[in-house]
This record gives structure tokens, sequence and C-alpha cells, in this order.
């Protein structure tokens, strides 16, 4: 575990933190942009009331209900589906940097991976548009990240947006265990662009 990184026991030990829970949806496609460039994944992401982009979810209190199930309930008012999330889409958990000098309301961010069927996410898309209570108001819409390179742009270009908190590398690090894979060519550009954000070496 990275230091500054909690495990989601540790993180629920820390008494008078909040906490907010966020997911990456993802599925594989065999879709090709144009006919010839693969899209490999589809990855959903939204852009948000504030006009930064970021992962569906929200805050949570564990008082009142788990981590998931608070999760799967910001789900369905953002993207107007019941997604049940479970402990082990659990994939990280670290502290916001501190906006405030009490360290007792630290906000701790939970991140979590979900795999789920090309048919799945196109349904979560149109309900997303369709009968999300907090679409057009929180979230202006579902956003699917480019990847892939093209002339002048394709990943590159979506990651020099802004995004909200750490979600920025919440995606590249999701990114990099995608194309960790073994199928993957690491002279594929958009791999180089990954590795590049992170400051790997090739
Ligand atoms: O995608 C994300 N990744 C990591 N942190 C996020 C993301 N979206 C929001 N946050 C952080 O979590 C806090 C609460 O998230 P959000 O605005 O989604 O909750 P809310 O809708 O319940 O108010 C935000 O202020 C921000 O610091």
């Amino acid at each position: 575990m990275a230091s500054g990184q909690l495990s989601r026991v540790e993180a629920l030990a820390c008494s008078g933190c909040r906490h907010a829970c966020h997911v990456m949806l993802y599925c594989d496609t065999e879709t090709q942009l144009f006919g010839r460039i693969p899209i490999r994944h589809i990855i959903l992401m939204q852009m948000r009331f504030d006009g930064l982009l970021g992962f569906p979810g929200g805050l949570v209190n564990p008082q009142e209900e788990t981590l998931e199930a608070g999760l799967s309930r910001e789900l369905l008012e953002e993207m107007g589906v019941a997604l049940p999330i479970s402990v082990e889409d659990h994939v990280d958990a670290c502290y916001a940097p501190a906006s405030t000098p009490s360290p007792s309301s630290r906000l701790i961010t939970h991140f979590y991976v979900r795999k789920m069927d090309e048919e799945q996410i196109r349904e979560a898309e149109i309900a997303a548009a369709s009968t999300a209570t907090d679409h057009g108001l929180e979230v202006l819409g579902m956003v699917r990240v480019p990847l892939y390179t093209t002339k002048g742009g394709g990943l590159a270009s979506f990651l020099s947006h802004s995004f909200i908190g750490n979600a920025r590398s919440q995606l590249l690090n999701s990114l990099l265990l995608l194309v960790r894979q073994p199928w993957c060519n690491p002279r594929i550009n958009y791999v180089r662009d990954i590795l590049y954000s992170l400051r790997l070496k090739i």
C-alpha cells in the first residue's frame, strides 16, 4: 500500500472523518472509432455541476449506512440505476488534502472499480440522461474516457481538463492496471500518455 493510503478498515476507524465514495464503472468493448481505432474499454466519468470531471458517487455517513449502500444510493440519484457495489470493488482510500485545521473533520476519499457488461453500461448511460433525478442539476452528463491517441487529441486532451479532488489520479492508476494486462502493447501511444502522466518510465 502506497504511503498516505488507507485500508477500508483503517479508514472506517477514523472517528469524526467524513467519507466520500466514488466508482469507476467500465467494460471491455470491441468497438472501433472510425472503424479502425480500437477503443478497448468504455470508462464512465461525469461532468459535474461545477464544470469539473469526476466519478459518480458522493458523501456517505457510515453511522447511517455502509459505504457501499451509500454509494449505490448516490448512483441511483446520479445515474438512475440501482447498481449494487460490493466491498470487493473497493480499491483505494486516502485522506483528501486538509482544507480545515481540524483533523477530526478530514475527508477520506474511497474509490471503487466495477466491471460491467457493455449492455449494462449502455443502459446506465441512457438512464443517467432520462430517469436520474440529478440529471441537468448536480450532474450535467456522463462522459466516456477516450482511450486512444488521435492527431492532436485523445487521452492526452481529456487529461488536460480540470478534475475534482484526486479523480484524475484515480483514473490514471486504474488505467495503469488495465494496460498492464498481457495483451497491451506498451508502444501504443495512449499507454505512453498514461505512463507520462504518472511520471513512470516506459
Ligand atoms: O470523482 C471523485 N474522485 C475523488 N474525489 C471526489 C470525486 N468527486 C468528488 N470528490 C470529493 O468528494 C467530495 C464530495 O463529493 P461529491 O461532491 O460527489 O458529494 P455530494 O454530491 O454528496 O456533495 C468533493 O468535495 C470532493 O472533494
